[in-house]
């Protein structure tokens, strides 16, 4: 059996990702998500389950942050949640002054906050379910948590289906130590980070390479690279696998740009996505004007 670290404690929306992602497998809650990263990384774990981004509030930088640094982890595999919240109280609870939680689940829950509980102050928590464990413990009075939370710790459900923006997702990755990729399966995506020179047209030169060959980015956000004022690393994701001709010619143009990129995994995409691929950029284009090359330089003219 694997051992899965996840973002916990019990009861997070990670740990309903890492069930989906890893069925039958021993959990492991962390309390941070760098802590199930690095229970990886040390080889506690073999394997973290992780929040990478939430289509209402954007990336988890916490994620993205720890990617890029220490050891090198891949994700394996992506899953898409859809999330809405529970509003758990104590038993008994008549006022309620503050309400805890993640601050992406905070953020989801603004406007109902307001029309609904008045007057209480949102207080951010590690997770969804730290809020829970909070609330029980009598630190703050409500916890926006994940609907399972309410399984796991001794509270009382004020509200469910709680979300501001209808049909909100999270999508969750499955990190491992670099080692066997998972197959392409056609519809896959691939992930980077690259840490662009502070000149003109460094990060348009990165997405001109992507474009000219007609590989479509899915995602693109920049985190500070906290050494020099002005300074990003780039994390690209794109449709595609790694064992791909026309993803491995990208990736070695990125390689050739900008020594500072990082290989971030090639794994199934988990949001029905196809991917289209423009007249003259198919694997076998790639495949086909590599072999005429060979023949021009054997002196043929195919
Ligand atoms: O705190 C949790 O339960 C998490 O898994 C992170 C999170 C927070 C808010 C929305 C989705 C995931």
């Amino acid at each position: 059996m694997s051992r899965i670290a996840y973002f916990g404690p019990q009861g997070t929306f990670t740990e309903q990702a890492a069930r989906r992602l890893a069925p039958g497998e021993e959990l492991i809650p962390a309390e941070t998500i760098p802590a199930a990263l690095a229970a990886v990384r040390s080889g506690a774990a073999d394997a973290a389950c992780v929040p990478i981004e939430n289509s209402v509030e954007g990336a988890v930088t916490a994620t993205l942050d720890s990617l890029s640094e220490a050891e090198p982890l891949v994700a394996v595999a992506e899953a898409l949640l859809p999330v809405h919240f529970s509003v758990l109280t104590r038993p008994g609870t008549t006022e309620i002054r503050t309400v805890a939680s993640h601050p992406h689940a905070l953020a989801q829950v603004r406007h109902w906050v307001e029309a609904n509980l008045p007057g209480a102050h949102p207080v951010a928590t590690s997770s969804t379910a730290a809020a829970a464990v909070a609330v029980d413990a009598g630190e703050f009075d409500a916890a926006v948590t994940a609907p399972v939370a309410v399984e796991h710790y001794p509270l009382e459900v004020l509200a469910t289906e709680v979300a501001d923006v209808r049909d909100a997702k999270t999508r969750f990755l499955l990190v491992r130590a670099p080692g066997e990729l998972p197959a392409p399966t056609g519809a896959d995506r691939t992930s980077i980070v690259a840490a662009a020179t502070n000149r003109t047209g460094a990060l348009a030169e990165l997405l001109t390479e992507l474009a000219v060959r007609g590989i479509n980015l899915t995602k693109l956000d920049a985190r500070p690279t906290r050494n020099n004022f002005g300074e990003y690393r780039f994390f690209i994701d794109f449709e595609g696998h790694v064992a791909e001709p026309r993803i491995g010619d990208v990736l070695a143009a990125l390689r050739r740009r900008c020594r500072n990129v990082r290989f971030l995994g090639s794994h199934p995409r988990a949001d029905n996505g196809t991917t289209e691929i423009e007249p003259g950029a198919a694997n076998e284009d790639f495949t086909d004007a590599i072999a005429w090359v060979e023949s021009v330089r054997k002196g043929a003219q195919a």
